[in-house]
């Protein structure tokens, strides 16, 4: 994926001043930033949700996006979703996405409704949805809000497995934990993506 001197402002308010990133296959990345810094805005960006007011975005190959916000039918069942999505992505089974269920540790909630999901299981299904149809290029905001402790462990083990296996991830997040799982990290302040400290030294 490469992006190059992507701007963004919502009428009066500049919130991006020229991004450049370029995001190699295998690689894991991490873009940190305090609340409101424009992390979502930019992977809105990137993830083609949203155009940029300058710049352009360009990635090859299939692609997930895990938003911020969890988007699911309350009224549909977990495997619902999962077919829902087969349709969507076009795979001929959900072998793959039973097996992140299993390292995410929700498969036994299959045939649970949505909306009586705790937030952190939501959060895991929102995941699975993302990475169900083993994009090459991923991006993920905030994914691990809401998890516990061994979930959080387990989705950082899926991240390196998927870089390892050749697929370029990127993590959004106000908390720069385990950095030293991260290829690259950059700060995003002041509208600016400048390599963070906790990686590069
Ligand atoms: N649709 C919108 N219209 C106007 N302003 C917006 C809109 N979306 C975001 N903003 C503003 O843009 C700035 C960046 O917001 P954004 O959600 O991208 O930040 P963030 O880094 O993801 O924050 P957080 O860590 O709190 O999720 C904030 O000042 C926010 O109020």
């Amino acid at each position: 994926m490469e992006v190059r001197d992507v701007h963004h402002a919502y009428r009066q308010r500049v919130v991006l001043r020229g991004i450049d990133i370029r995001l190699r296959a295998g690689t894991l990345c991490g873009i940190v930033g305090e609340n409101g810094a424009g992390k979502s805005t930019l992977l809105k960006i990137l993830s083609g949700e949203m155009r940029p007011s300058r710049g352009t975005v360009r990635h090859g190959g299939r692609f997930g996006y895990c938003p911020q916000h969890v988007v699911l039918n309350d009224a549909l069942t977990v495997r619902q979703h999962l077919r829902f999505f087969q349709r969507a992505y076009r795979l001929t089974d959900l072998r793959y996405a039973e097996q992140v269920m299993d390292v995410l540790g929700f498969a036994g909630y299959a045939d649970e409704r949505a909306g009586t999901l705790s937030g952190g299981t939501r959060q895991k299904l929102n995941v699975t949805l993302a990475l169900m149809h083993d994009p090459q290029v991923l991006l993920l905001d905030e994914p691990y809000q809401g998890f516990d402790w061994d979930t959080y462990q387990r989705f950082w083990d899926l991240a390196v497995r998927l870089r390892d296996a050749g697929r370029s991830v990127l993590v959004v997040s106000h908390l720069a934990y385990d950095t030293e799982r991260l290829d690259e990290l950059w700060r995003l302040d002041a509208g600016v993506l400048r390599p963070d400290q906790a990686v590069t030294t």
